[in-house]
């Protein structure tokens, strides 16, 4: 079927004694916003870290845009099409707003980093565009007035926001975040909210971690619910919210 993005199965990954994934598998079509829940320690952050290539997977098959990709290594993912966001926020503290986003972009340039440096001709011109189009993603999620501000200045909210400008820079097939709501306050989270609507509205596709079940339910085309490493359910989200051994694995965890 060519309208899925990314196909991945028999994922297995063991750290010493414990499986922390068992045969996990998942289907993301085109323009889908997918999420990923389940209990803490559920194994939600390790299948993320295989799929973007920071952990090494002891089995495992993916397929991007109906092409295999090996995700040896997070350069490798990103180039095949994937950019990510991390958990704890992961930006350049000292460059600014504006500097953080145009890094993200030099991923998919011709010039890449080095002609950046060395400003050949060429590359000046390819710097201009870079500027022009980071600004236009600050724009985007909101914080476009904050482009020449340090990054570790930006409230907590808007760092977030920026993580994503800079994972949108990168024009990826597929948009991964981790827990993009995590630590954030009610105003900030309906403003998150509204953007990942934004996104979704220009038909990206999105696979998103989430601890908030209910921005979870109301944003998400289908859901995969993780227990114990292994995959304890997969449908719409009303077919989740009503799923018994997803209700018994979430009383019976930390939530
Ligand atoms: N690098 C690692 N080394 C050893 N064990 C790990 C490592 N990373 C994760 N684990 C273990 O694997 C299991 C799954 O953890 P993981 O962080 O993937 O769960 P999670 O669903 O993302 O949890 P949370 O919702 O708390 O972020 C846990 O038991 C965890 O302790």
């Amino acid at each position: 079927m060519n309208d899925i993005l990314l196909n991945i199965s028999g994922v297995n990954k063991r750290f010493g004694g414990l499986q922390a994934l068992t045969d996990v598998g998942i289907k993301i079509a085109k323009g889908q916003v997918y999420g990923l829940i389940g209990p803490n320690g559920a194994g939600k952050t390790t299948f993320f870290n295989v799929i973007t290539g920071l952990y090494q997977p002891d089995t495992g098959s993916f397929e991007l845009d109906g092409k295999p990709y090996s995700p040896s290594a997070p350069h490798a993912v990103a180039r095949a099409g994937i950019a990510r966001t991390f958990q704890n926020i992961r930006l350049f503290g000292e460059m600014t707003a504006l500097e953080n986003v145009m890094v993200g972009r030099h991923v998919r340039t011709r010039q890449g980093v080095f002609g950046a440096i060395f400003r050949h001709r060429a590359a000046r011109v390819e710097e201009a565009a870079i500027r022009a189009r980071a600004q236009e993603l600050l724009d985007f999620v909101g914080i476009g007035q904050f482009a020449n501000r340090t990054a570790r200045f930006l409230s907590y909210g808007d760092q977030r926001r920026l993580e994503i400008a800079r994972a949108l820079a990168t024009e990826p097939k597929l948009l991964a975040l981790d827990e993009p709501a995590a630590g954030m306050n009610a105003t900030e989270k309906l403003a998150l909210r509204e953007l990942l609507v934004k996104i979704r509205n220009e038909g990206r596709t999105v696979l998103l971690i989430e601890h908030d079940v209910k921005l979870m339910m109301g944003l998400c085309d289908r859901i995969s619910v993780l227990e114990y490493g292994k995959l304890i359910a997969e449908g719409l989200p009303a077919e989740i919210q009503k799923n018994q051994a997803v209700i018994e694995a979430y009383l019976g965890g930390a939530h």
